[in-house]
């Protein structure tokens, strides 16, 4: 039942490719294939592969089973409309960050996860599951929640239930510079209940966005053969220092009334892109 929950959330048309990844020893992959043109399955264990081949030989199946043997994390992904994984939930979060950077767009992904991991990708300001993989997600996709699949589904039973989601890029992608966005979100979140003024003015994150200051306002400099403010740069040139350097450009930001004792925990992804835009105004960046 599972199983056929599962290619029936995914909506497979006859004319799609569909991307299994860890296809073991291809109880979805005979039913993926009922629907779909063709399947590409990744699968690492070699025995698997000879499993889940073994399985379709003979059969209408075989001419449109393709089997890629390596890890999903390292090979180069295949085309395809849709992906269906079933994978041990170590690689979820790699899984689906590979996922959500893929292009082509894909038209959806219907993957299995834990039932706290998959709570975390939908989860609101004020949850307590609201975290970097939420707004992380959220910013580069739709989630759904499909459905629940308790423990006792698995032989043996698991520690946990699981979750069935469906995943949908965001189309066009947000205007973003995502190591940028992540920079920022990842700072607030390591203490999500802290105002942004105490997350972002300790020493150890200023002496970061200092360096990071110094690396484009140079890289500026070179470009356009100004002097930059407050920035030697490479070959002896200077500028004027700014008072109170990124400091005082950081206490300007988090001071503006849209951000006064905020706290990431509460801030929704319009709040992060306003803070991060307010910042990138001002020179100081997030990524090196
Ligand atoms: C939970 S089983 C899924 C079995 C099958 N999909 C089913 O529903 O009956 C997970 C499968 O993923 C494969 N796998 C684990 N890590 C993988 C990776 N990094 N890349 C590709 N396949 C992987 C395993 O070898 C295994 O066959």
């Amino acid at each position: 039942m599972v199983v056929q929950g599962i290619v029936d959330k995914a909506a497979i048309r006859s004319t799609d490719v569909v991307m299994e990844v860890g296809p073991g020893t291809g109880n979805l992959t005979v039913k993926l294939l009922d629907r779909a043109k063709k399947v590409v399955a990744v699968e690492y264990d070699v025995r698997m592969v000879r499993e889940v081949l073994k399985r379709v030989e003979g059969t209408d199946h075989a001419r449109s089973l393709h089997v890629i043997q390596g890890d999903v994390l390292k090979v180069a992904l295949p085309f395809f409309d849709v992906c269906v994984a079933n994978i041990p939930y170590q690689i979820s979060s790699p899984l689906l960050f590979k996922l959500l950077a893929h292009r082509p767009m894909f038209r959806c992904a219907v993957i299995m996860l834990q039932e706290e991991f998959a709570q975390r990708l939908t989860a609101k300001p004020g949850d307590d599951l609201y975290c970097r993989l939420s707004v992380n997600t959220q910013l580069l996709a739709k989630v759904d929640q499909l459905m629940k699949v308790g423990r006792n589904n698995f032989r043996p039973p698991p520690k946990v239930d699981s979750r069935v989601v469906r995943i949908e890029l965001r189309n066009p992608p947000p205007p973003v510079n995502f190591n940028e966005w992540d920079g920022l979100v990842r700072l607030v979140f390591n203490r999500k209940h802290k105002t942004l003024h105490a997350v972002l003015t300790t020493k150890s994150v200023l002496t970061v966005l200092e360096k990071n200051f110094k690396t484009y306002m140079a890289l500026r400099g070179k470009e356009s053969g100004e002097v930059v403010a407050g920035i030697e740069i490479e070959g002896g040139k200077t500028g004027v220092p700014i008072a109170g350097g990124v400091k005082a450009l950081v206490e300007e930001v988090v001071a503006l009334p849209a951000f006064e004792g905020k706290r990431a925990a509460k801030m929704d992804l319009d709040d992060f892109l306003a803070l991060l835009a307010e910042f990138n105004q001002r020179g100081v960046h997030f990524s090196s």
